[in-house]
């Protein structure tokens, strides 16, 4: 794991929308599409403001989400939500995007047709993630349900339940996540940072971004 520590989260998530559009530049220089992961929750919105109006042939993007609760678009809980506001908008509205959620009551019964769809953009170019403070990364939580699968199971998408989410989730394995040519963590504040601490010595089933650790670059801002 490599480190990067940030003055301020501004100039990170600046930085940072600079470093994943260089990233998908390089990718597109040498193949026909290039496939992008990012996150949703709190910390990405600034990354996908700067990164949205970057100057780069989005048209052979795919983007898509390293995980989303279940809930419509219509919810201030949806991760598409975010995405759609402020990502696939401006320049980047010309990216392909690739769903994880459909209307349905549980993810179960989506799972496999979801799944099937993110074919064309995987192996990932590029994957961002981001970090709960309980050590959580993309929808993988310590205590799911479905952690063994999520942490070492060959499917690319897994559906779960979790004692610290409120809703239903789904999310990129941990094998599709590793399998990318890039990956980023992306965490503001001390107590990101002590939790990214206590993480690398746990196991990925006690600290589940362990098991994302290995190869990636972590961007570290105090605020
Ligand atoms: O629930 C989620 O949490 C993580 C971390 O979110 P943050 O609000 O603490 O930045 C996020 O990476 C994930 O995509 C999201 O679904």
């Amino acid at each position: 794991m490599k480190l990067v520590e940030y003055p301020d989260a501004e100039m990170m998530m600046m930085d940072l929308a600079d470093k994943l559009a260089s990233e998908l530049s390089s990718a597109l220089r040498a193949n026909d599409t290039a496939s992008l992961a990012v996150p949703g929750g709190t910390t990405p919105g600034p990354i996908f403001d700067s990164l949205c109006a970057v100057d780069l042939d989005w048209a052979r993007v795919q983007v898509m989400l390293t995980d989303e609760r279940w809930v419509p678009e219509t919810s201030e809980r949806s991760n598409t939500r975010l995405l759609r506001e402020r990502l696939l908008t401006d320049r980047a509205a010309a990216a392909t995007y690739l769903p994880l959620y459909a209307d349905a009551p549980t993810p179960e019964e989506k799972l496999a047709e979801l799944a099937a769809s993110l074919s064309p953009a995987l192996p990932l170019t590029v994957a961002l993630l981001g970090m709960g403070a309980d050590m959580h990364t993309a929808s993988i939580f310590p205590g799911a349900d479905q952690l063994d699968l999520a942490l070492q199971g060959s499917d690319r998408l897994v559906a779960m339940r979790a004692p610290g989410a409120p809703e239903p989730r789904i999310t990129l394995s941990a094998t599709v996540l590793n399998a990318a040519m890039s990956r980023h963590i992306v965490i503001v504040g001390g107590e990101k940072r002590a939790a990214l601490e206590r993480a690398r010595h746990l196991s990925p089933q006690e600290a589940p971004v362990a098991a994302v650790l290995n190869g990636a670059t972590v961007h570290w801002a105090e605020a």
